[in-house]
C-alpha cells in the first residue's frame, strides 16, 4: 500500500520542490491541502494525523505547532525542515552521511529534524576533522558561505525579484547575519562536535538555487602533520561508500580557475572540494540550498523512513 504523505506548508519554496520531487512516484499517495486553505488549523491537524509521515515546510513555530497538533497520536512520524528541533535530542538529524550509523538513526526515528542548508556544507566539512581529532579544541573555526536567493522562502524571493516592492533588494550579492548570531550557529557548533561556536558569515547572491560554503584551515595550527593531500585523504575515506557527498580528486579540482555557486542547482547531491596547498587549505561544500539542502535532503529522509 501507498505511504501516506503530508507536506505542511506545500505551497512554499521548500514544500513545492518536495511535492515535484515525488510527483511521479506510485508508491507514496499525496494528502494535498488546497492553497486557500493551507493555514486553516482544523484541516491541516486532520491531514497531520492521517498521514504516515508529515513533513513540515513551516516556519519554526508554525512547525512546533504542528508537532502540538498530534498530541495523542503514536503513528505518524514527522520530518521538520525548520530550524526548531535540530539540535533537540530527541530528534535524530537528517543528515544521512555526517557519520556511519546516521542513516541507520533516521531510518528507525520517529523525529527527523531536517537540517538547515549552511549546516549541510559546514558539517560536511568540519564533522569529519574533529572526528578524527585534527580540528583541535582550540582552534578558531570560521565559516563563510554564499546562498541563492530561494534559501529565505517566499518573502526573500519577492523582495529580490519584485521591483515595485517598498523592501526591493537591489544588491547583486549581500552579506547579512552581521551580528555574527545567525539560527544556524548552534546546529553547526553541535554536529560539527565543535566544542564553542564558530565564526558564521552568510551572504546572498542574485541567483535562485546554489550554495558555496567555506572553511579555511592553517594546516600549522591542526593536531598533526599535514597536507592538501592528507586532508583530502581523510574526507575521501570519510565519504566512500555512498554517492550523494561526493569528494573531488584533487587532480580535478587543482586544474579549476573557479568555483560557480550555482553549478548543482537542481541536483540532490554535494560537492566537497579541498582547495589551496602550502600552509593553508581552503574547504568548500557545494550544493543546492534547495536539494541537498532542503527538499532533496527531506525526500532522502522520507526514503529511508520508508525502508524501515
Ligand atoms: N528555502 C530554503 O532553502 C530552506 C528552507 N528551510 C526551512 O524550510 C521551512 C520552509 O521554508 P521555505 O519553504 O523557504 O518558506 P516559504 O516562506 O517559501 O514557505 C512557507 C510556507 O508555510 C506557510 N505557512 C506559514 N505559516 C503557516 C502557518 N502558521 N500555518 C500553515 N502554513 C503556514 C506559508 O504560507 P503563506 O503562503 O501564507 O506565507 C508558506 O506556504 C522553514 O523553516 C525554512 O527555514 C530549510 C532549508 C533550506
Ligand atoms: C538565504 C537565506 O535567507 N537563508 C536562510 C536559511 C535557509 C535555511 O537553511 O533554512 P532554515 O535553517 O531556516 O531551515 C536564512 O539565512 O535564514
Amino acid at each position: 500500500m501507498a505511504a501516506k504523505i503530508f507536506i505542511d506548508g506545500e505551497h512554499g519554496t521548500t514544500g513545492l520542490q518536495i511535492r515535484t520531487r515525488m510527483a511521479e512516484r506510485r508508491d507514496v499517495e499525496l494528502l494535498s491541502i488546497p492553497h486557500e486553505e493551507r493555514r486553516n488549523p482544523k484541516m491541516r491537524e486532520d491531514l497531520i494525523n492521517s498521514a504516515d509521515i508529515a513533513i513540515l515546510c513551516l516556519p519554526d513555530d508554525a512547525s512546533r505547532e504542528a508537532v502540538g497538533m498530534l498530541a495523542g497520536n503514536n503513528s505518524v512520524r514527522v520530518i521538520d525542515t525548520s530550524t526548531a528541533y535540530r539540535v533537540n535530542p530527541d530528534w535524530a538529524y537528517g543528515f544521512a552521511e555526517m557519520d556511519k550509523d546516521q542513516a541507520e538513526r533516521i531510518r528507525g526515528a520517529r523525529y527527523v529534524a531536517n537540517p538547515g542548508c549552511y549546516p549541510t556544507g559546514a558539517i560536511g566539512l568540519i564533522r569529519p576533522l574533529r572526528a578524527a581529532g585534527i580540528i583541535p579544541d582550540s582552534y578558531p573555526v570560521t565559516i563563510n558561505a554564499v546562498s541563492g536567493y530561494t534559501g529565505g522562502g517566499k518573502n526573500l524571493i519577492a523582495q529580490m525579484e519584485d521591483k515595485s516592492r517598498d523592501d526591493h533588494i537591489d544588491a547583486q550579492h549581500f552579506l547579512y547575519g552581521l551580528n555574527l548570531a545567525h539560527k544556524h550557529v548552534p546546529e553547526m557548533t553541535t554536529h560539527g562536535l565543535l566544542p564553542r561556536a564558530p565564526i558564521f558569515s552568510p551572504s546572498v547572491g542574485r541567483f535562485p538555487q546554489g550554495m558555496l560554503v567555506q572553511v579555511p584551515l592553517y594546516l600549522e595550527e591542526l593536531e598533526g602533520e599535514h597536507n592538501q593531500e592528507s586532508i583530502h585523504a581523510l574526507l575521501s575515506e570519510y565519504y566512500a561508500g555512498q554517492d550523494i557527498v561526493r569528494v573531488v580528486p584533487l587532480a580535478e579540482s587543482g586544474s579549476l580557475a573557479r568555483l560557480n555557486a550555482e553549478e548543482l542547482a537542481g541536483q540532490d547531491i554535494m560537492k566537497i572540494y579541498v582547495f589551496g596547498g602550502g600552509a593553508h587549505v581552503n574547504l568548500v561544500a557545494q550544493l543546492d540550498n534547495l536539494g541537498k539542502g532542503a527538499s532533496g535532503a527531506a525526500v532522502q529522509n522520507m526514503d529511508l523512513m520508508l525502508s524501515a
